[in-house]
């Protein structure tokens, strides 16, 4: 029997050291922090807050780069204080992760309309002056952050922006309330709970075996081509959505296709863009551009593409009146997806 315990025992130390990686214990405690509010308000006190105002991140400039600072709960009450503003106001932030040591990251809006106060809005240039960075917009900053910055920044922008939006139950009409971690809002009038949500995108980078497409909107910034991109309808696949996609946008269709990776994008209000390569049939490759949804799309060659991936900005105009045919920055996951297909195209194109 002991010898039994014995094993069992060790069996159980095993497994805890096994389950007990500090990323299992990160994930346990975050997990925590959104079913527990008491534990949750526990750790406001020993936590950080990235601070946002109409849904721009305090950054600070630092050789090139923003940084984004982050304050303790004391520093935040001092500051509201400060302004004349409820340090009730710290209900409305919400949680967005956690370090290895478990120190609790919170972010929290000090310029959008709070049950707590209505008058923030106005101390925006003060509180810059006193926090010693700027409220910057994210698409502007993004592609100047470090690649964790980025994340946090993008993952805090988008909850905050949900809460904003879902104030009211869309049933009864009467205020929502938030859960301590942000992570649901519930209607005490008849208990409906809702969860942040995201649109799926796909992203698909569409190959004919030696070229890839790549298309413009209108709205891009001068020369800059990506990958197509559209949002999921109700009820269609990830292979659904790019087949329509494909064929809506540029005219052709699709024969085969396979998964890149994904990545959670802030625009336009938090969306899991899911990115595929995707090859149509040798032959059926002319394009016939949908107007109502991009400038242009042509084909492109995988030299063409390669040096495009290593130009460096500004790209501003040549003196033809062109603009420099360029791509997406790395942080986007459109740079990835291209990137992959070069390198794929490099290897195959390389002796045995
Ligand atoms: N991270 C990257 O590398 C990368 C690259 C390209 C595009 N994107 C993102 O992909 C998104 C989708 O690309 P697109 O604009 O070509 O999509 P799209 O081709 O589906 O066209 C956009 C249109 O779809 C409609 N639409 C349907 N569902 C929508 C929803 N949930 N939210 C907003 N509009 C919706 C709207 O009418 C909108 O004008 C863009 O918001 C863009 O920011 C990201
Ligand atoms: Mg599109």
């Amino acid at each position: 029997m002991f010898l039994y315990c014995g094993i069992a025992c060790r069996r159980k130390f095993f497994w805890c050291y096994r389950l007990l990686s500090t990323y299992v214990t990160k994930t346990r405690y975050l997990f925590e922090l959104k079913e527990d509010d008491d534990a949750c308000k526990k750790a406001q006190q020993t936590g950080a807050f990235y601070l946002f105002h109409g849904l721009a991140p305090l950054l600070q400039t630092s050789a090139h780069q923003y940084l984004a600072p982050r304050h303790s709960l004391l520093e935040l009450e001092r500051l509201l204080g400060k302004f004349g503003q409820d340090a009730q106001r710290i209900e409305d932030s919400v949680l967005i992760g956690c370090s290895e040591q478990q120190e609790a990251w919170f972010a929290l809006d000090l310029g959008l309309d709070s049950s707590f106060s209505i008058r923030a809005s106005l101390h925006k240039p003060e509180m810059e002056t006193e926090l010693k960075g700027s409220f910057i917009e994210l698409r502007k900053a993004l592609f100047q952050l470090n690649a964790r910055d980025a994340s946090m920044l993008s993952t805090a922008q988008a909850l905050l922006r949900w809460h904003d939006a879902h104030q009211f139950c869309s049933r009864s009409g009467q205020p929502t309330k938030k859960n301590v971690a942000g992570s649901k809002r519930v209607c005490p009038s008849n208990n409906i709970i809702y969860y942040p949500q995201m649109a799926p995108v796909v992203i698909t980078l569409v190959s004919d075996g030696t070229r890839c497409l790549l298309a413009r909107q209108s709205s891009f910034p001068k020369g800059m081509y990506s990958a197509l991109a559209g949002f999921c309808d109700i009820g269609e696949s990830v292979e659904e959505t790019i087949r329509r996609e494909v064929a809506e946008e540029v005219g052709l269709e699709v024969e085969s296709l396979q998964y890149c990776a994904s990545q959670h994008w802030p625009f336009p209000s938090g969306s899991l863009m899911i990115a595929c390569h995707a090859t149509v049939k040798p032959g059926q490759t002319e394009i016939q551009v949908n107007l109502r949804e991009l400038e242009t799309a042509a084909w492109f060659s995988h030299d063409e593409v390669a040096t495009a991936l290593k130009r460096k900005g500004p790209y501003t105009q040549q003196q033809n009146g062109t603009f420099p045919f360029w791509l997406p920055p790395k942080l986007a996951i459109s740079h990835q997806l291209i990137k992959e297909w070069v390198e794929k195209q490099t290897c195959s194109s390389l002796p045995a």
